[in-house]
Protein backbone atom coordinates (compact mmCIF):
# COMPACT_ATOMS: atom_id res chain seq x y z
CA UNK A 1 0.00 0.00 0.00
CA UNK A 2 1.31 3.70 -0.93
CA UNK A 3 1.96 6.43 1.10
CA UNK A 4 -1.64 8.02 -0.23
CA UNK A 5 -3.20 4.77 0.19
CA UNK A 6 -2.79 5.00 3.71
CA UNK A 7 -3.58 8.35 3.71
CA UNK A 8 -6.64 8.19 2.57
CA UNK A 9 -7.47 5.07 4.50
CA UNK A 10 -6.49 7.26 7.88
CA UNK A 11 -8.42 10.26 6.59
CA UNK A 12 -11.78 8.53 6.10
CA UNK A 13 -11.51 6.47 9.24
CA UNK A 14 -11.39 10.11 11.20
CA UNK A 15 -14.77 10.64 9.83
CA UNK A 16 -16.41 8.46 11.55
CA UNK A 17 -15.83 10.30 14.70
CA UNK A 18 -17.41 13.18 13.14
CA UNK A 19 -21.18 13.01 14.39
CA UNK A 20 -24.43 15.05 12.86
CA UNK A 21 -24.55 18.58 14.68
CA UNK A 22 -20.66 18.73 15.55
CA UNK A 23 -18.35 22.17 15.25
CA UNK A 24 -15.54 20.63 13.59
CA UNK A 25 -12.12 21.69 13.68
CA UNK A 26 -10.19 21.12 9.88
CA UNK A 27 -7.03 20.97 10.10
CA UNK A 28 -4.49 21.60 7.16
CA UNK A 29 -2.36 18.75 4.78
CA UNK A 30 -2.22 16.36 2.59
CA UNK A 31 -4.23 13.70 5.03
CA UNK A 32 -6.74 16.00 6.14
CA UNK A 33 -7.93 16.55 2.89
CA UNK A 34 -8.80 13.12 2.16
CA UNK A 35 -10.45 13.39 5.28
CA UNK A 36 -12.10 16.61 4.08
CA UNK A 37 -12.87 14.84 1.08
CA UNK A 38 -14.69 11.70 3.18
CA UNK A 39 -16.73 14.44 5.60
CA UNK A 40 -17.91 16.42 2.19
CA UNK A 41 -19.38 12.93 1.03
CA UNK A 42 -21.16 12.22 4.32
CA UNK A 43 -22.74 16.08 3.98
CA UNK A 44 -23.99 15.57 0.78
CA UNK A 45 -24.92 12.10 1.16
CA UNK A 46 -26.47 11.46 4.38
CA UNK A 47 -27.36 15.66 5.11
CA UNK A 48 -25.53 15.74 8.06
CA UNK A 49 -25.36 19.35 9.72
CA UNK A 50 -21.64 19.82 10.41
CA UNK A 51 -20.32 23.47 11.03
CA UNK A 52 -16.26 23.19 10.03
CA UNK A 53 -13.77 25.70 11.76
CA UNK A 54 -10.66 25.70 9.37
CA UNK A 55 -6.84 25.80 9.78
CA UNK A 56 -6.36 27.68 6.43
CA UNK A 57 -7.63 29.63 3.51
CA UNK A 58 -6.60 25.84 1.28
CA UNK A 59 -9.25 23.72 3.90
CA UNK A 60 -12.19 26.49 3.98
CA UNK A 61 -12.03 26.83 0.05
CA UNK A 62 -12.08 22.80 -0.17
CA UNK A 63 -14.52 22.39 2.69
CA UNK A 64 -17.23 25.10 1.27
CA UNK A 65 -17.18 23.44 -2.23
CA UNK A 66 -18.09 20.37 -0.81
CA UNK A 67 -20.98 21.94 1.32
CA UNK A 68 -19.33 22.15 4.34
CA UNK A 69 -20.60 25.29 6.29
CA UNK A 70 -17.66 26.96 7.08
CA UNK A 71 -17.14 29.59 10.51
CA UNK A 72 -14.25 31.60 11.72
CA UNK A 73 -13.15 30.25 15.37
CA UNK A 74 -14.52 33.50 16.77
CA UNK A 75 -18.13 32.93 15.23
CA UNK A 76 -18.40 29.78 17.88
CA UNK A 77 -18.52 28.71 21.06
CA UNK A 78 -16.75 25.80 21.20
CA UNK A 79 -15.44 23.00 18.98
CA UNK A 80 -16.59 19.53 19.56
CA UNK A 81 -13.69 17.70 17.73
CA UNK A 82 -10.47 19.13 16.36
CA UNK A 83 -8.82 16.53 13.14
CA UNK A 84 -5.74 17.41 11.70
CA UNK A 85 -1.99 15.56 10.66
CA UNK A 86 1.02 15.63 12.10
CA UNK A 87 4.68 14.97 11.40
CA UNK A 88 6.07 12.68 13.75
CA UNK A 89 5.18 11.14 17.13
CA UNK A 90 6.82 9.31 19.74
CA UNK A 91 5.70 6.32 22.07
CA UNK A 92 4.50 8.75 24.55
CA UNK A 93 2.18 10.36 22.21
CA UNK A 94 4.06 13.45 21.64
CA UNK A 95 4.01 14.82 18.28
CA UNK A 96 5.49 17.49 16.05
CA UNK A 97 3.27 19.65 13.78
CA UNK A 98 3.37 22.87 11.18
CA UNK A 99 4.97 20.85 7.90
CA UNK A 100 2.27 22.41 6.12
CA UNK A 101 2.82 25.76 6.90
CA UNK A 102 -0.25 26.41 9.39
CA UNK A 103 1.08 25.76 12.27
CA UNK A 104 -0.49 29.25 14.06
CA UNK A 105 -4.19 28.69 13.25
CA UNK A 106 -3.74 24.64 13.74
CA UNK A 107 -2.74 25.94 17.07
CA UNK A 108 -5.57 28.24 17.44
CA UNK A 109 -8.19 25.50 16.41
CA UNK A 110 -6.95 23.01 18.91
CA UNK A 111 -6.78 24.73 21.70
CA UNK A 112 -10.51 26.11 21.25
CA UNK A 113 -11.46 22.12 20.79
CA UNK A 114 -12.83 19.68 23.44
CA UNK A 115 -10.98 16.85 21.69
CA UNK A 116 -8.13 16.53 19.08
CA UNK A 117 -7.83 13.72 16.70
CA UNK A 118 -4.21 13.27 15.13
CA UNK A 119 -3.98 11.79 11.70
CA UNK A 120 -0.87 10.02 11.13
CA UNK A 121 0.41 6.72 9.61
CA UNK A 122 2.80 4.25 11.18
CA UNK A 123 5.80 5.25 9.02
CA UNK A 124 5.68 8.63 11.13
CA UNK A 125 6.74 7.28 14.48
CA UNK A 126 9.33 7.57 16.13
CA UNK A 127 10.67 4.67 17.91
CA UNK A 128 13.06 5.75 20.26
O1 LIG B 1 0.79 22.84 8.78
C1 LIG B 1 0.60 21.67 8.41
C2 LIG B 1 0.21 20.60 9.31
O2 LIG B 1 0.82 20.59 10.55
C3 LIG B 1 0.03 19.22 8.72
O3 LIG B 1 -1.10 18.71 9.34
C4 LIG B 1 1.20 18.27 8.91
O4 LIG B 1 2.35 18.82 8.34
C5 LIG B 1 0.90 16.88 8.30
O5 LIG B 1 0.71 17.02 6.93
P1 LIG B 1 0.42 15.79 5.98
O6 LIG B 1 -0.92 15.22 6.32
O7 LIG B 1 0.44 16.39 4.60
O8 LIG B 1 1.51 14.77 6.15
Amino acid sequence: MTQDELKQLVGKAAVDFIEDGMIVGLGTGSTVKYMVDYLGERVQKEGINIVGVSTSKRTAEQATNLGITIKDVDEVDHIDLTIDGADQIDKNFQGIKGGGAAHLWEKIVAINSRKTCGLLMKVKWLMN
